[in-house]
């Protein structure tokens, strides 16, 4: 794991010593001022020459100069190695989760997963950057005064290690609880970017049904519940810092009794003395850091795991190694004794098999939930059978390239989804990089021209958040505009089920009939009128097919189709 996360060093190690380097030799300086001031008190006071010391102020100015020169390189240069490492990590996550199946988001809270990519990240980037930094020159601060410390007094020294112990075991115990408090605010922080995210989302229909104050109520429950974590937070650093405090005095006071005693017996120099007392605060500060260390470590690390778990997620389906680029396809597609299930042992789709031609239309009818969408979503292999094979001109779709396989398959679902961009963007998004007259006559052939003719802005009016300011019936326009510019030769419509004025479902038929036209088209049918011309009918029957054939035939026949017809 430790291994894993260090490999993520590797493109800045240059920045990575930079920081690493200027951070120790300003660890250096920290201790070296207390020598610094007993030779100073000791040495050049006695001498009382003020050239001297006026020399030594200025030498010892610039090393203050130095240091404080070499903390912007660490605050700076430091903080950019972690963000580095986030960028990285974070574009890395965003294309692995544009690459998972829909069965894994299924199942996935949104909520959860946007927190993974903005919050788990952050801290990773802090770990990334004070982790191995801290710990170090925590470790050698804390040994190096300890050492200059013994080497100015040891009795002294011994006394302070004694006390040592308790004030470490102190920041141990409060790091851990620090620990633990923080996990139970940003656990509180993910419910809360879940509920945001399902309310905000589904707030029209909070609205429609007058649910505000349970909503409210809601919310109030995960706020409260946020405020009781942060004020637990609180209380425990109100304490760690209180204590911490008062161990630093305590240790100064006992310095300070004890270094008295002895310069008054003059087994201590004066300079000695106040260094020694000096060199107790750079001794103590590390603790700080290894509390810090403490606290941010495991939340990184705990980060950093749940962001291995989402990379090691594999794509359910993705490109085989022997996966080869789709060819131009003509549409001759074959179902072989294909069946599915999303759920083990809960059958959706049962041995189809079906042979389509090229450039047939074939629409799919039977009950709700017979399975009709589960069908067809495995075509551009949404979702994989669990048994039987299905080929496109004879070529099995698991043989090709995923990303070919689908730009060849047009989809028009009825619930469109529109991005927050223009008007072209969203038409644009059926062929990335179309110019404006592909993208003006894919939006004339969809019957939007008259919509854009009557926008102030035209094509760059903004739709809102997914589309809120476009009409059922404008929205099923644009996905149409969009399966034009994308001109596949296999075309899957999933009609409207939401009701459109006779007006419009005729017009938006007419559109869907001529984007039909020399393509092999599949359509999901709820209303039978639409669908008389199909070539074939398939009825389909919990997951099964029940009947096929064309209107006449299948009403002729007297069975399901004829029942749905009637
Ligand atoms: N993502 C999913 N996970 C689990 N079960 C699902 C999922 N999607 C659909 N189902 C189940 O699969 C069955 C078939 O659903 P499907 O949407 O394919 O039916 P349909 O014939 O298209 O229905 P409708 O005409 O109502 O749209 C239903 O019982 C449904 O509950």
């Amino acid at each position: 794991m430790l291994r894993q996360f260090f490999s993520y060093y590797r493109p800045f190690m240059g920045l990575f010593w930079l920081d690493f380097g200027c951070a120790v030799l300003s660890g250096l300086l920290e201790l070296a001022f207390p020598l610094a001031i007993t030779a100073f008190i000791d040495h050049l006071l006695p001498q009382g020459d003020w050239t001297l010391t006026v020399a030594a102020a200025i030498g010892l100015l610039i090393l203050y100069a130095v240091n404080s020169g070499l903390l912007v390189i660490v605050i700076y240069w430091g903080h950019k190695l972690g963000i580095n490492i986030e960028t990285v990590m974070r574009a890395k996550a965003f294309d692995h989760l544009t690459r998972l199946s829909w069965r894994w988001y299924d199942r996935a809270r949104t909520g959860k997963l946007v927190a993974r990519v903005t919050r788990d990240l952050e801290e990773i980037g802090e770990v990334a950057h004070h982790g191995p930094e801290d710990a170090f020159i925590a470790i050698m601060t804390f040994f190096g005064a300890f050492a200059l410390m013994f080497w100015v007094n040891p009795q002294l020294a011994v006394i302070v290690a004694l006390i040592v112990p308790a004030m470490l075991a102190l920041v141990i115990i409060y790091g851990g609880r620090m620990t633990r408090t923080w996990r139970n605010i940003y656990s509180r922080v993910g419910d809360f970017n879940v509920r945001l995210e399902e309310t905000l989302g589904g707030v029209r229909v909070v609205q429609a049904f007058g649910n505000e104050a349970h909503e409210n109520h809601l919310f109030a429950a995960d706020n409260a519940r946020y405020r009781q974590a942060k004020l637990d937070a609180y209380r425990v650093m109100a304490a760690s810092n209180a204590l911490q405090y008062m161990g630093l005095r305590l240790v100064q006071v006992i310095v300070m009794v004890v270094g008295a005693g002895f310069v008054l017996n003059g087994k201590l120099t004066t300079g000695g003395f106040v260094g020694f007392l000096l060199l107790v605060g750079v001794f103590y500060r590390p603790l700080e850091k290894i509390a810090a260390v403490i606290e941010t470590y495991p939340r990184g690390i705990a980060g950093f795991r749940r962001y291995q778990e989402l990379l090691a997620t594999e794509p359910e389906i993705a490109d085989s190694p022997d996966a080869v680029e789709a060819p131009a396809l003509r549409g001759n597609i074959s179902f072989e004794g294909v069946s599915f299930e999303y759920d083990a042992d809960r059958p959706i789709i049962r041995d189809i098999d079906l042979t389509i031609r090229a450039g047939e239309t074939i629409a799919f009818v039977g009950p709700s939930g017979a399975g009709k969408t589960t069908l067809l979503a495995l075509l551009p292999r949404f979702y994989e059978p669990t048994s039987g094979r299905i080929t496109v001109d004879g070529m099995e779709l698991s043989h090709m390239r995923l990303n070919s396989l689908r730009k060849q398959i047009g989809l028009v679902s009825q619930d469109v989804f529109l991005f927050g961009g223009t008007l072209r963007e969203n038409i644009a998004y059926g062929r990335l990089g179309a110019t404006d007259s592909e993208i003006r006559s894919a939006a004339a052939q969809a019957q939007l021209t008259a919509l854009i003719d009557s926008l102030p802005e035209g094509l760059d009016t903004i739709v809102g958040e997914r589309g809120v300011m476009l009409s059922g019936g404008q929205k099923q326009r644009v996905a149409i505009a969009r399966a034009f510019l994308k001109n596949p030769p296999i075309l899957i419509l999933d009609e409207a089920t939401s009701a459109l004025d006779s007006h419009t479902e005729r017009e938006i038929q007419d559109s869907l009939d001529r984007l039909a036209v020399g393509r092999t088209t599949l359509i999901i049918a709820h209303r039978l009128g639409t669908i008389r011309n199909a070539d074939r009918i398939v009825v389909l029957n919990q997951g099964s097919i029940a009947e096929i054939g064309n209107h006449e035939e299948l009403l002729g026949r007297g069975g399901i189709y004829a029942q749905l017809a009637s």
